[in-house]
């Protein structure tokens, strides 16, 4: 499916999964801005880009997520370039329970001030076209390990928080489609930094249950998240969705029971 005419932004865009589906984007025929916090990983990824897709299609926004005014900037500029709004992609995360306070301000708290900021771009609420929002959550949201019990929290939350805005934007008519996805293990370098005691402080001691873990469910490739990705995008018959990603059951859905009485 074409997205010809449309505009993407991807916060973490820079890498791993986030590079994957600015790839997917532009081979689609969006236009797509990556907002990351790496600059020279950004401005390398630009490079690159420009060079299989020509100049024009992609812009590279050094922003961290966390800062809220730097955030909203990277939308207005995003905008500014490209005329409108289509599509938010909010994947930039850590694991870092070192520093945990960052791990929410990240994974959580930049995830919500993304989803606002997309909703004032393309919300029918404040005159918008519309659009369509991914937010990136993870299989610890569904297995959780001792290894990262802050990031696991985060990443309940990102479900959460999702889940209650594609209510929200049914009930208030916005026009916009939100949905959640969940990737398992990904051969990414966050996935590497498991064994890294300056991220998981005292827990980096249960890595090797975590490894186990790895090795039981595999790991998979970026560019597999990135066509669950471009589905939530392109099929719109879906709002309110968590997408699971996992080397056995491949793409596929989570099915919540009716609440009972
Ligand atoms: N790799 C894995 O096994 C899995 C990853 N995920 C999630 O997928 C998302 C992407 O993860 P990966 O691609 O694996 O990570 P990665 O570390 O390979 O790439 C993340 C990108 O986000 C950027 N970033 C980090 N903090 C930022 C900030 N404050 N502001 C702006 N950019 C920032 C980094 O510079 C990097 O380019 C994350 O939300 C992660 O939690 C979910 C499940 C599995
Ligand atoms: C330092 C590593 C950072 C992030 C890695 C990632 O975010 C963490 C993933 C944690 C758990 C992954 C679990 C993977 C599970 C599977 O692959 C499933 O096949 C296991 C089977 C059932 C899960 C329960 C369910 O599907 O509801």
């Amino acid at each position: 499916m074409s997205l010809n005419g449309k505009v993407a932004l991807v916060t973490g865009g820079a890498q791993g999964i986030g590079r994957a589906v600015v790839q997917s984007l532009l081979q689609s025929s969006a236009k797509v801005v990556m907002v990351d916090l790496n600059k020279a990983l950004g401005e390398e990824c630009k490079a690159q880009l420009d060079a299989e897709f020509g100049e024009g299609n992609c812009t590279f926004i050094e922003c961290d997520v966390a800062n809220g005014d730097a955030l909203r900037d990277a939308f207005q500029s995003t905008v500014g370039q490209f005329g409108r709004l289509d599509i938010v992609i909010n994947n930039a995360g850590i694991t870092n329970e070192k520093d945990w306070e960052k791990t929410i301000q990240v994974n959580l708290t930049s995830v919500i001030k993304g989803t606002y900021l997309a909703l004032e771009h393309m919300s029918k609420e404040y005159g918008k076209q519309g659009g369509t929002i991914i937010n990136v959550s993870s299989m610890a949201a569904f297995l959780h390990s001792p290894h990262q019990p802050v990031y696991t929290a985060t990443k309940h939350g990102v479900i959460g928080f999702t889940r209650a805005m594609a209510d929200a934007a049914i009930q208030g008519d916005y026009g916009v489609r939100i949905n959640a996805l969940c990737p398992a293990f990904v051969d990414t370098p966050l996935l590497q930094s498991v064994e890294d005691e300056d991220n998981m402080g005292k827990f980096v001691k249960f890595k090797d249950d975590f490894k186990r873990s790895m090795t039981k469910f595999g790991v998979l490739q970026p560019s597999l998240i990135a066509e669950g990705m471009m589905r939530l995008i392109t099929d719109t018959s879906l709002h309110g969705a968590v997408m699971k990603i996992t080397c056995s059951k491949g793409i596929h859905f989570h099915t919540y029971e009716p609440m009972s009485a």
